[in-house]
């Protein structure tokens, strides 16, 4: 039986994660370590969490012996690593934060790995999930790939940034079998409504109106969360131990382009006349030092590994609206407590 540990499993993407290996891979002991933080829900993962192969320890990734104790309970072969502070905007006004949980609970986890496995690493496999921000800002053209140098902006990116060499650095100086992936912005059922489009999903139903930052005009690829799950699937089990893998959806989008087809489908989907939900956009102060443009270029990863989207955008927004209007009482009880001060905090800034 193969143990593996997934970290930050009760979050957005993680809990994807789980539940497919969860479901797909009977004969392995999957553990979901979360520090269940605002982002972090076990509500997400309640369809499979009685099943026999599914494990959950609630420990933040920054306590080594918390850690510790989890690797020694466990005894991981294999270690996907998601557990990370993620919003740009809480890095800007928190940037400790970040550092703490991206860069120094990602040296406790391989600290941890380093220590169970010893000199013995056949067989194990350490797959760090990153992202497309630590390569900066693209003009109106080109494309991030795996050799794009790093240049991060933000305090998160420059974080994972950090995450991201310290994993390399692992498997330099170590020996530790390592494999990284950066991947372009995911959307999907369970993300937390800090973020564009389940923020401006939640913003719509309730009439609340949409802070587009700045003027708009900036391009992110996005890519639906299920088909990011399932690369992660693929690369844990078939990635080159040392290899990076870029993971896009070849889908760009304006920010505004995106908002107003999303007003669009949630007009028709809330039964109210064209032009209801475009009329709550509002314009408002841009985010500090905000990347121009992402668009990643997923080639290697399709030619070695055989992994593409297979969503269509239209498909899958029109999934996610579905999700969230289903879902109506996961998006009240996120939306509660703390929720409503973060939220107008970072409006009345703007
Ligand atoms: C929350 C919010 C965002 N935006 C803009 C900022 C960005 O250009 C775009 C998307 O913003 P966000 O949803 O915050 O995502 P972004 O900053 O691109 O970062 C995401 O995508 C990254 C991958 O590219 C991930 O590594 C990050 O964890 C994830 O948060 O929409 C607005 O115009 N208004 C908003 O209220």
């Amino acid at each position: 039986m193969k143990s593996i540990l997934i970290t930050g499993g009760a979050g957005f993407i993680g809990s994807h994660v789980v539940r497919r290996f969860v479901k797909r891979y009977a004969d392995y002991h999957i553990v979901n370590l979360d520090a269940l933080t605002y982002a972090g829900n076990l509500e997400n993962l309640k369809d499979i969490e009685n099943r026999p192969n599914y494990h959950f320890e609630k420990a933040d990734i920054v306590d080594a012996a918390a850690v510790r104790k989890v690797f020694e309970k466990h005894r991981p072969d294999g270690i996907i690593h998601l557990a990370a502070e993620s919003h740009v905007d809480r890095s800007i006004t928190d940037p400790l934060a970040f550092v703490r949980t991206n860069v120094l609970g990602t040296v406790n986890l391989l600290d941890e790995a380093k220590a169970l496995w010893g000199d013995n690493m056949s067989e194990k496999r350490f797959y760090h999930i990153s992202t497309d921000e630590v390569y900066g800002s693209l003009g109106d053209t080109g494309l991030f790939t795996e050799t794009t140098a790093y240049d991060p902006n933000s305090p998160y990116s420059a974080s994972k940034a950090s995450s991201d060499h310290f994993v390399r650095a692992y498997g330099e100086t170590y020996e530790m079998p390592i494999v990284v992936t950066n991947c372009s912005n995911n959307y999907g059922p369970n993300h937390f409504p800090e973020k564009l489009i389940p923020l401006f999903i939640n913003n719509i139903v309730n009439m609340k109106p949409l802070p587009v930052y700045g003027d708009g005009n900036y391009t992110r690829d996005w890519l639906y969360v299920i088909d990011h799950a399932r690369a992660i699937d693929t690369v844990f089990h078939e990635g080159v131990i040392g290899e990076t893998y870029n993971i896009g959806g070849f889908n760009e989008w304006k920010n505004i382009d995106l908002v107003k087809l999303l007003c669009n489908l949630m007009d028709s989907k809330l039964g109210r006349p064209e032009g209801t939900s475009e009329g709550l956009i509002t314009y408002v102060k841009d985010r500090p030092g905000h990347d121009r443009r992402y668009a990643i270029d997923s080639t290697k990863i399709k030619n070695e590994l055989g992994w593409e989207p297979s969503v269509t955008f239209e498909q899958g927004l029109a999934e996610t609206i579905d999700w969230y209007m289903e879902n109506e009482d996961w998006l009240r009880n996120v939306t509660s407590g703390d929720y409503q001060s973060y939220y107008e905090e970072q409006y009345d800034k703007r």
